[in-house]
């Protein structure tokens, strides 16, 4: 097909309906219509080189509309008919026919599937993300144009978020059943201990059980589609732990709120979050941080988030999503080598939708919600104008830091530029999808949309390395200034503690698959198997149980011992702690106050040997008068002068040193109340930790007392079997004697008490023992 490239010297418009009318931009005119034709070739954005690398920005022509005869797609350029009378360009005149060319990353025509997209835009950045870098992908559009359909899809058609997470949970190697941290939302980690991990997964299970069932089958279905589809499989690492956890936040009217957040409060008045500042990124203060360990936990969570967003129907959208809406994806891979944490997110950014007032019928309430969606979209394009001024003002190539840039970029003017400041400054990977609706009727939003396009596309970015970022925690930094050995051996008992459970868990396991093999035998019993076969089974079964209550009696026993070994160590660091920082604080304290003593005392010894000469001489001075003359009287009385003034100047400054010395003293005290706070902190860790124990040992109590009980149940058995079997004895051989089967049932009597009695003391010395 044959472009017509025109020359047009229109201002790039803000992208919204509110800039409509507005007449007083003052910039230079830049010539839009070479801007946006100087990318004709395909980015190959999958290649990392030096060059300088823009946002890639991708149209998607939406699918379902038939009227399409103002648009021609060719390779990467879109080329507009405007229609005669067009109010996006008033200035068309009757019989002109009018042109525009957008040229884009890559086109996706109506045409594409949500398979094709994915393949292309997200995969790579996908396999980046978990070499932890971080992305963020914005769908811009009017109102209907098909940004939701695009990140979220249906469930016939998956989008990008629900193709993204099963990729994602397919290619990463075996997710740690439980994260070794937990991430906080200013994106530092702390250690997730187990109680912290109980609550967790209580908010989580809440959450999850609110989904429908029909999501959950839906999900199946869609897991079933994209099973056929390739994946890149991460090599497993056993040094590395991998948690993914997953956030979904909503800005809606400027104001932020959690869609992660529990349906009870949902009720009251919706929590407003605040943003904060952490190291440079801004972040969302309390936002619901979930871990996930599979996609349709993930896909879940999704839902639940979907239900909460706030939608309405406009004319043009029935279903219209009335504000921005962020699911962030974070991978947390530790090294359990190095104790470096690697944090990398994933963005999806759904931009409420771009409409004029009039076109939308909006009126009350949605007409201030079209307002706001208008003006922050406006705020997103002025930013990404300014930065392209900026960038292009240094003749950089890289992103510049945010006190460098020359012109104001008013990110604070909306909470989305705020949250997003560092990937627009380029600091992180971008992408965007500018979704168009084809229609006629929307020929004005769809202009707005492209020209807000052509400034995106000029931003420069550049992926920046991952940074390891360390565990924040200050029981981390303690482990570390303490350099203490036994501090380590306490988390490393920890871990310890928790093999042990495992292994429990898994004689539990078997414990349960012999209850199923003994309620199978009971059942072939009633259907009347030889007594032999039954009774060698019992035997064999009463081994099994027998070795699997040694096992976990000596797991217990092993378990109690580090308990022990752990509460004695934890008391002595903590004493013997604080004990070293009050005995190192005391002798510097006593140090100082010598030295300041000795050095005081020295000067005053010195002052006085000073003073008793000068007075010495003064003494002799009625004598000698006579035979000196004034002028050399003068001249001692002025060195006298100078060296009281020279006294007053060492007194002077000896008075300062000691104010120094106090000064230093007290930053001194300072710091020991800052590592006794640090001890202090250690000690509710230390605290949690006891509690964490307790609860271990309560389950391993429940578990001994289940084993206790099976136990019984088994003796029963084998007392009832014995019982079958001479009771088939006595009915195939009539020469057994009564009184023999009366002596043989007394023996399994007394056999079976005396098993029970063992059982009994057993738990007595269990119960004893805590
Ligand atoms: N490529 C496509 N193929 C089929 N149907 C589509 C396509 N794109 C969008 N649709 C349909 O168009 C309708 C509007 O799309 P969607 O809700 O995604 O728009 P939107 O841009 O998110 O709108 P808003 O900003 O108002 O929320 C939906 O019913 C969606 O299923």
């Amino acid at each position: 097909m044959e472009q017509e490239l025109v020359k047009s010297y229109l201002q790039a418009r803000d992208p919204s309906i509110m800039a409509y009318n507005r007449t007083d931009i003052k910039e230079v005119k830049v010539n839009l219509g070479a801007l946006m034709a100087s990318n004709d070739t395909e980015v190959e954005d999958q290649n990392e080189s030096d060059e300088v690398k823009c946002i890639n920005v991708y149209l998607r022509v939406r699918g379902d509309i038939k009227e399409n005869d103002l648009y021609e797609i060719d390779k990467n350029s879109l080329v507009c008919n405007i229609p005669e009378g067009s109010f996006a360009f008033r200035n068309v005149k009757s019989g002109d026919s009018m042109k525009r060319n957008y040229s884009f990353t890559k086109i996706f025509g109506p045409e594409c599937d949500q398979q094709t997209i994915f393949n292309y835009i997200i995969k790579s950045k996908l396999l980046s993300f978990i070499n932890g870098r971080s992305s963020t992908i914005f769908t811009y559009g009017a109102s209907g144009s098909g940004k939701t359909f695009t990140i979220v899809g249906t469930p016939e058609e998956p989008g990008l978020i629900p193709r993204a997470l099963e990729y994602l949970f397919r290619s990463v190697p075996k997710l740690s059943h439980k994260p070794y941290v937990q991430l906080l939302p200013n994106g530092s980690t702390q250690y997730f201990s187990t109680n912290l991990m109980e609550m967790h997964e209580q908010y989580k299970n809440s959450i999850m059980n609110a989904t429908i069932v029909d999501e959950i089958r839906t999900y199946k279905q869609m897991q079933e589609r994209l099973s056929s589809e390739p994946v890149a499989k991460i090599e497993d690492d056993s040094y590395v732990s991998v948690s993914v956890w997953v956030s979904f936040a909503e800005i809606y009217n400027e104001i932020i709120y959690d869609l992660l957040s529990l349906p009870a409060v949902r009720n009251q008045p919706r929590q407003r979050l605040a943003l904060g500042k952490s190291q440079g990124n801004t972040f969302i203060k309390k936002l619901t941080y979930l871990n996930v360990r599979n996609g349709l936990e993930a896909y879940q969570i999704l839902q639940y988030g979907l239900h909460n967003l706030n939608y309405a129907a406009t004319a043009i959208n029935s279903h219209s999503s009335r504000s921005h809406c962020i699911f962030t994806v974070t991978l947390v891979q530790t090294s359990k080598r190095s104790d470096d944490v690697y944090v990398s997110n994933f963005n999806f950014c759904d931009l409420a939708g771009s409409e004029r007032s009039k076109k939308t019928m909006n009126f009350g309430d949605r007409l201030k919600e079209s307002n706001n969606i208008n003006t922050s979209l406006l705020v997103l394009g002025r930013c990404m104008e300014n930065i392209r001024k900026c960038q292009q003002i240094k003749e950089s190539t890289v992103p510049i830091p945010f006190r460098e840039c020359t012109l104001p970029i008013p990110f604070r003017e909306s909470k989305l530029t705020q949250i997003f400041q560092n990937a627009l400054l380029g600091h992180e990977n971008v992408e965007m999808i500018v979704n168009i609706n084809p229609s006629r009727n929307m020929l004005d939003e769809t202009v707005h949309v492209l020209n807000f396009s052509a400034i995106a596309k000029t931003v420069i970015v550049k992926e920046e390395l991952p940074k390891p970022i360390k565990k924040v925690t200050r029981f981390s930094i303690l482990t570390k200034s303490e350099n203490s050995p036994r501090l380590k051996d306490v988390v490393t008992n920890k871990l310890e503690m928790e093999k042990l459970t495992n292994e429990c868990n898994r004689a539990k396991e078997e414990i349960r698959r012999l209850q199923t093999l003994v309620n199978r035998l009971n059942e072939e019993l009633s259907e009347g198997r030889t007594s032999d076969e039954k009774s060698e089974e019992i035997k064999h079964l009463h081994r099994a149980i027998d070795t699997i209550i040694d096992e976990r009696d000596n797991i217990i026993k092993m378990y109690e011992k580090k308990m022990v070994e752990n509460e004695n160590r934890i008391s002595a660091i903590y004493e013997e702690s604080i004990a070293r920082y009050i005995e190192m604080h005391r002798k510097n304290k006593q140090e100082a106050i010598q030295r300041i003593r000795a050095e005081y005392e020295e000067r005053i010894a010195e002052m006085e040997i000073i003073t008793i000469s000068s007075s010495d001489e003064e003494d002799e001075l009625p004598k000698k008068r006579n035979g000196k003359s004034q002028k050399e009287l003068e001249d001692r009385i002025l060195h006298y002068q100078n060296l009281v003034g020279e006294m007053s100047d060492k007194l002077r400054g000896l008075t300062k040193e000691l104010k120094d010395k106090e000064d230093l003293l007290k930053d001194k005290e300072d710091l020991l109340k800052d590592k006794e706070d640090l001890l202090e902190d250690a000690k509710e860790h230390f605290t949690l930790m006891e509690l964490e124990i307790e609860s271990y040992r309560k389950k391993y109590n429940e578990e001994k007392s289940e084993a206790v009980l099976l136990r019984e149940q088994i003796e029963l058995l084998t007392l009832e079997l014995h019982k079958r079997s001479i009771g088939v004895a006595s009915e195939e051989s009539s020469d057994i004697d009564d009184n023999e089967f009366q002596n043989h049932e007394q023996e399994t009597n007394s056999n079976y008490e005396s098993s029970k009695a063992f059982e009994a003391n057993k738990i007595v010395s269990v119960a004893d023992l805590h």
